[in-house]
């Protein structure tokens, strides 16, 4: 299975809800990072554990931080689908990670994703997409749009998604971070910053920007209520930004929660060209700032979890 990451166009966060989570209006985008997930038959080894784990990639110091047991969200995944069909035999799962860890572009989600379909089919539980959906938004509040892919508003926890209507295809460079920031941490320190956060809404210039495939729109529209929060946390993420624009990024804020910082650099309203040399200056001054520990580039949107 192929899955992609995300990056939040519009993370609208309110206050802190009885159960330790946040509604949020989240506007997700899929965009070509992605990272591969095997799921190989292990009958013959027949004894617990369920599912065994390797991982590889290219994320650089990024891989140390990809646990192997079975708090991994993938093998997480495999277990919540074994619980629930009562079908299942030992699984090799291996990972083959794109997508920065710990980055605000939801990694784990989309291995989990991939996991669910994965071991649905090897196993022949044929569960259906709304059951699969289901069991994704139980494992965490981004696994459901790793299914779905595309642009989507996620409601509720985030997990509650409607696609949206975007037929342009933008162009995107994203700054690692050397660091990780916890998710829980950085919803921690909006409540810190914002005690007294408003219902979240959707913003409506985005939707129209979108819907009209407007690069310069959109990058105005761009807005993550968690970016103050990620700043704090690691007010070095103020230059990477800051550098970005500096070199004609036509938008640019924290991916999520951060630290992974992302830059819209064209669209395909504009003469592929201009797209190409912005994107050029905007890593080549990424990579001189020495801020961050690796520069990419990806396209979006793209489909959700794929069968390879
Ligand atoms: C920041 C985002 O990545 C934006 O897409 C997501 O909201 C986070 O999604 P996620 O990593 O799948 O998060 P989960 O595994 O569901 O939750 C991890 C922790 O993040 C916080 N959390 C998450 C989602 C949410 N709507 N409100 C929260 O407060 C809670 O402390 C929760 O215990
Ligand atoms: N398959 C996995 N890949 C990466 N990290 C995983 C995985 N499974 C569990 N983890 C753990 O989850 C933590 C968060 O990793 P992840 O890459 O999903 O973060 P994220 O992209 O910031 O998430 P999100 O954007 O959904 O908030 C990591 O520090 C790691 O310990």
């Amino acid at each position: 299975m192929r899955v992609p990451a995300k990056v939040n166009l519009q993370l609208a966060v309110g206050p802190g809800r009885e159960d330790g989570f946040h509604d949020l209006v989240n506007v997700f985008h899929a965009v070509s990072l992605f990272d591969e997930v095997t799921a190989k038959d292990a009958s013959a080894r027949r004894s617990r554990p369920l599912t065994e784990l390797t991982a590889d990639g290219d994320v650089g110091s990024h891989l140390a931080r990809v646990p192997l047991d079975s708090s991994n969200l993938a093998a997480r995944a495999a277990g919540l689908l074994a619980e629930t069909t009562g079908k299942a035999t030992p699984v090799d799962l291996s990972l083959l990670k794109q997508i920065p860890v710990a980055g605000g572009m939801a990694g784990g989600s989309a291995d989990a994703a991939a996991a669910l379909v994965a071991c649905d089919r090897l196993w022949g539980s044929g569960l259906a997409r709304e059951e699969l959906l289901g069991l994704a938004a139980r494992l965490g509040s981004d696994v459901a749009f790793g299914l779905v892919g595309g642009t989507a508003v996620g409601t509720g926890r985030g997990e509650i998604l409607t696609p949206m209507h975007s037929p342009g295809r933008f162009h995107w460079v994203f700054a690692l971070s050397p660091h990780g920031l916890s998710t829980p941490a950085v919803f921690g320190e909006y409540d810190r910053l914002f005690p007294r956060a408003p219902e979240p809404r959707e913003s409506p210039a985005l939707r129209e920007a979108l819907a009209a495939a407007d690069t310069a729109a959109l990058g105005r529209a761009l807005d993550n209520d968690l970016q103050p929060a990620a700043l704090s946390l690691l007010p070095e993420l103020e230059r990477t930004l800051e550098t970005g624009r500096a070199a004609g990024a036509v938008g640019a804020l924290v991916s999520g929660s951060g630290p992974t910082c992302a830059f819209l650099v064209g669209g395909g309203d504009e003469p592929a060209r201009t797209v190409a040399d912005r994107s050029a200056a905007v890593v080549a001054a990424l990579e001189a700032g020495g801020l961050c520990e690796r520069v990419v580039t990806a396209e979006g949107d793209v489909p959700g979890a794929t069968v390879l």
